[in-house]
């Protein structure tokens, strides 16, 4: 097992009304072995992207505990400080939502390389690795060089998926992260989780898309109104019946 997620809510306090609560995950549990693929489902507004972000750190748990066997021992990522959520983000910890949450004024080539600098790539190696993960998603040449700020969304989405998969984090979070691409990018993205990335990565991640759920994930986590409903084998998903 390399995540276990115990009891985990996440509630939204709403200043513009008056301070009343927004469940965004309720009393939430299931545990992840190492090189598995979850896909999480459920209907908009079901949790799913809180769940994803309550792994990442983005958002702090309200309760329950989410713990990470690193490398280097186990975290529990709702409460441990940030300093060590930090450590863990890139080799061991990567998330991948649908567009770069920030633009930085930086050649798309080194906004995918960063990470793998952050390693300790030798700075070239790690341009050489962007260039060719860009170009394995069809990302013009000649943007290579340019800011992330002009591109389209697609174009920004490969950026975004680029970044998260250079480093080959031990566990990684996709958040929707082929939604603006059209279906041979798609498909070429897909094709770099399996290409790119040892099989022992683990992967958990929200795809809209039956068919790549039924294609890529080993099993399917359920979620409706903040809570899980259940977790399948694939085999047994079927989103007429679960979802
Ligand atoms: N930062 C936030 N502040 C307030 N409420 C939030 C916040 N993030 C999520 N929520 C609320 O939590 C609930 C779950 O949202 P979440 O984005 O996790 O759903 P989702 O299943 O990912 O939806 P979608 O498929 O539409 O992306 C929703 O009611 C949402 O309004």
């Amino acid at each position: 097992m390399i995540l276990d997620i115990d009891a985990v809510s996440k509630t939204f306090e709403m200043h513009v009304l008056d301070g009343k609560t927004v469940p965004g995950l309720a009393d939430v549990s299931f545990s992840v072995d190492e090189g598995e693929f979850v896909a999480i489902v459920g209907e908009s507004g079901s949790g799913k992207s809180s769940l994803l972000k309550c792994i990442h750190r983005t958002y702090e748990p309200t309760n329950g505990t989410v713990r990470f066997r690193t490398e280097d021992g186990e975290i529990d990522l709702a409460s441990c400080p940030d300093r060590d959520v930090l450590a863990v983000r890139g080799s061991e910890l990567g998330y991948a939502s649908q567009f770069l949450d920030e633009i930085p004024r930086v050649p798309a080539v080194d906004v995918v390389a960063r990470p793998m600098w952050e390693q300790g790539t030798d700075r070239e190696a790690a341009r050489e690795r962007a260039r060719e993960l860009l170009t394995a998603l069809s990302l013009p040449a000649d943007l290579f060089n340019a800011y992330p700020a002009t591109f389209s969304g697609g174009e920004r989405q490969r950026v975004n998926f680029a970044r998260a998969i250079g480093p080959q984090p031990r566990l990684l979070l996709l958040d929707e992260p082929t939604s603006a691409l059209d279906p041979e990018t798609r498909a070429s993205a897909l094709e770099l989780l399996d290409s790119y990335l040892p099989t022992s990565t683990t992967m958990i991640g929200v795809f809209h898309n039956y068919e790549v759920v039924r294609r890529i994930a080993d099993r399917v986590v359920v979620l409706a109104d903040a809570e899980l409903q259940r977790v399948v084998d694939v085999a047994d998903y079927n989103p007429e019946v679960l979802a």
